[in-house]
């Protein structure tokens, strides 16, 4: 069911672009049933490479293959969710997330069991995301974090064996985000699903990852890869235990280091006093 990712040398110019690339020899190897987490300052590339792994958008070098076959466009193997969920406004939370099993039972696989498994598959997830007493609501009577949790819904609804995740969990709040941490751990164990996931919350790449790619900007590349030294089965508290901590501190410190960005004392010395100035006049 899983699947095997392999980036070689990839390269990515964006048409126009007057800097350095977007992407710069990036090799990485993905195990069937991994869940690889993506860090890295702003702009360092981390959702252009998703998009490429995904099939939405195009390379200018190297390779992405998936069990040793080329990319070259989207693909009913790899599910996506972005940070911005994209509902149907015209389908209830349930159909929403039925949506792709439908499509397929128009397709191929349509006897009746298959649907009938289907929609337990749709009322399990509904359950588990909490979405119960919402079922046969329209999107915009939600939340956004209700909406976001429908949109997650609805890229596990057909088992995908690739789920590429770019900040999926930005908009939840504390919790929620524990909940489904967990929830999503749980299910790509029991799936065997190959995950990677574009985070900006270092607590979350390692709390979920098994490894951590922190991507360096301008080029956009790969600055270093992190095994996480946790055991499978994680719990809340491991957040706290010395190994997550000490990882969180090397991981910072290489994103500081590599993002060019730091705080400048001086200048925020001259803003403040401007600031004076103006409150004094
Ligand atoms: N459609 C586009 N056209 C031109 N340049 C783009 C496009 N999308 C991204 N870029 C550029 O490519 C580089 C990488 O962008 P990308 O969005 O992949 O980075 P990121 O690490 O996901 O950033 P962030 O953490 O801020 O979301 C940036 O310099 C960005 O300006």
């Amino acid at each position: 069911m899983s699947r095997h990712i392999n980036v070689l040398g990839l390269n990515k110019r964006y048409p126009g672009a007057t800097g350095p690339d977007a992407l710069e020899s990036i090799d990485l190897s993905i195990e069937p049933g991994e869940f690889v987490t993506l860090v890295g300052a702003s702009g360092c590339g981390k959702s252009t490479l998703l998009r490429i792994i995904g099939g939405l958008e195009t390379r200018t070098g190297g390779d992405v293959c998936i069990d040793g076959v080329p990319v070259d466009g989207p693909g009913v193997d790899r599910a996506m969710v972005f940070q911005h969920y994209s509902l149907y406004p015209w389908l209830s939370v349930t159909d929403n997330i039925r949506f792709t099993r439908k499509l397929k039972a128009h397709t191929a696989d349509s006897t009746s069991a298959s649907v009938e498994a289907a929609s337990g598959r749709a009322d399990t997830l509904i359950r588990v995301m909490g979405l119960g007493h919402v079922r046969d609501a329209w999107p915009n009577q939600l939340s956004g974090g209700m909406q976001q949790r429908v949109a997650i819904a609805r890229a596990l609804m057909p088992k995908p064996p690739i789920l590429l995740m770019d900040e999926p969990f930005g908009a939840l709040d504390a919790q929620t985000r524990d909940v489904m941490h967990d929830l999503i751990r749980h299910l790509a164990k029991v799936e065997k699903t190959t995950i990677v996931f574009v985070t900006h919350d270092v607590d979350e790449a390692i709390y979920l990852g098994s490894r951590v790619v922190v991507l360096a900007p301008r080029p956009g590349r790969i600055d270093s890869i992190h095994a996480v030294p946790l055991p499978a089965q994680r719990t809340q508290d491991m957040k706290l235990a010395p190994d997550f901590l000490a990882l969180k501190k090397t991981i910072l410190d290489r994103i500081r280091e590599t993002s060019g960005m730091k705080t400048d004392l001086d200048l925020l010395e001259k803003l403040t006093a401007g600031t004076a100035l103006e409150a004094r006049e």
